[in-house]
């Protein structure tokens, strides 16, 4: 039996004169792996950011474990979603100090910081661990998207949101982040996870396939997913 996590219904967005979610009616159920798929400008950063409070909506309904949403409620849902974003600038950071940052954030500040599940990460990205004292603009894309992808991991989310988590990486690496996120078997696949991709690697081990077309869905399609 699956319940909804997140329900929107007719939501329409706009920025200034931008049309940019029109009608979008979409449900997220605990458990599942959600992928958004749909051309480029479409609406699909844009649909996650507002599950997260980053887009304001001006018609339409957002709930959440069946409450409408307020502000109020926003960093509440926050604190149960990990999120990887496209491109992250964290400047001459290093590795080590982005991925040990969120800890130091006040909502965070009872956690112990994970370092053994960091290293097994490292590992089990094919990741050098010699890497965690490079500064992040020092990495190749592909080992920054892996350093996100672990960030986001290493706070044991409940639900991930993650947009284009894939895109930076080769093969064998983009294999082993399907693995570890998506993989009913891996310890740290999040319960639920909602994503954006362009990448048939990552799109065909999602549960389910939600295609938007100008800020509205068009089609969905449900799968049952097989590993190996
Ligand atoms: N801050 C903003 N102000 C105005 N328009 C915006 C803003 N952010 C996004 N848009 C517009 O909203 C539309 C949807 O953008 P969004 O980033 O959601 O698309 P997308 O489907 O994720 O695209 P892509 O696959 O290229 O990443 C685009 O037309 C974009 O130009």
């Amino acid at each position: 039996m699956t319940s909804p996590l997140f329900e929107l219904a007719d939501i329409s967005a706009s920025l200034g004169t931008e049309h940019i979610l029109d009608q979008l009616t979409l449900t997220v159920n605990r458990g599942e792996s959600l992928v958004v798929t749909g051309p480029s400008g479409c609406g699909k950063s844009s649909s996650l950011k507002l599950l997260l409070g980053g887009l304001p909506w001006q018609s339409g309904r957002y709930l959440y474990k069946g409450e409408e949403v307020t502000p109020a409620m926003l960093p509440d849902i926050r604190s149960h979603c990990g999120y990887i974003g496209q491109e992250s600038s964290f400047g001459r950071a290093i590795a080590r100090q982005v991925l040990m940052r969120p800890f130091q954030f006040s909502v965070y500040k009872d956690r112990i910081f994970p370092e053994e599940a960091m290293y097994a990460l490292l590992t089990r990205l094919g990741m050098a661990h010699e890497l965690l004292d490079k500064p992040m603009q020092n990495l190749s894309g592909g080992q920054r998207q892996r350093i996100n992808i672990i960030r986001a991991l290493l706070l044991e989310p409940e639900i991930l949101i993650a947009d284009e988590p894939t895109s930076a990486l080769d093969d064998e690496a983009a294999q082993s982040a399907v693995e570890l996120l998506l993989n009913e078997n891996s310890d740290f696949k999040p319960r639920t996870i909602i994503s954006v991709s362009h990448d048939a690697r990552w799109i065909n081990h999602c549960s389910r396939q939600v295609t938007i077309y100008h800020g509205r869905v068009v089609a969905q399609e449900e799968r049952h997913v097989h590993y190996g």
